[in-house]
């Protein structure tokens, strides 16, 4: 179990230069940059990633969020895009995070877990010795149109808590955060860190008066 520390804050679907200096200058560790997806808001090219990632000092971490399932391509798109941490959004089908670790040792890995129900737990155990953290999310995989994050919606923070008490690993906690509930997301999960999209954008841009909101409640 960790302590309880002030947690450290992610903010994803990063679309500019700018936006990632103004995420920075009001106290981001972590930035994200969402790469081809089935859906969501926050999806730019690898290109775009890639120019903006190359911008970013230490001790800054970028994240690039994937969607892909197959080991082997990950790394090629981790290799395009530059980035320091890959977000793995789905279940990886073929190849297995060792494979990640050998081809890029220096590369922290994070796996998005979508809490829907008790199973959530389990799937979080099973996977933690494999990666460097774990990021609960809103989401759903069995849709015909996945949703793999993105969503605007919280989910069931108590299962969130459950993850958080019985995993050894760091614990981010994102889906539908915002300056009106982050005290109490932080209050009942106490997770190493959050990660937000959504709830500090006005039409898809970053919002500076949403983001000092969000930083005045940590
Ligand atoms: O934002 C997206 O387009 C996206 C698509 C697919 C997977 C993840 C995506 N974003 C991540 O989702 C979380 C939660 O978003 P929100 O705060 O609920 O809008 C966000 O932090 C990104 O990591």
């Amino acid at each position: 179990m960790h302590p309880t520390v002030k947690p450290r804050i992610k903010i994803c679907c990063i679309s500019s230069i700018e936006e990632a200096w103004t995420a920075i200058n009001y106290g981001a560790s972590a930035l994200g940059f969402v790469s081809q997806m089935p859906s969501g808001p926050g999806v730019i090219s690898e290109e775009l990633i890639a120019k903006i990632v190359a911008k970013i000092p230490p001790p800054i971490a970028t994240f690039l969020l994937t969607s892909s399932q197959d080991t082997q391509e990950i790394i090629q798109q981790i290799k395009r895009c530059g980035t320091n941490t890959v977000q793995i959004c789905d279940k990886i089908e073929s190849g297995n995070y060792q494979d990640i670790r050998e081809a890029l040792p220096g590369i922290s890995m994070v796996q998005v877990i979508h809490v829907t129900n008790e199973y959530s737990i389990n799937e979080a155990i099973k996977i933690a010795p494999f990666v460097d953290a774990i990021l609960l999310d809103s989401g759903n995989q069995s849709l015909d149109i996945k949703e793999l994050g993105g969503t605007g919606r919280i989910h069931n923070w108590d299962i969130s808590k459950q993850i958080r008490g019985q995993v050894e690993i760091p614990i981010f906690l994102a889906g539908g955060l915002k300056p009106e509930n982050v005290a109490l997301a932080i209050k009942q999960v106490a997770p190493f860190g959050l990660d937000l999209c959504s709830g500090v954008r006005t039409n898809n841009k970053l919002n500076e008066n949403k983001l000092k909101r969000f930083f005045e409640q940590l």
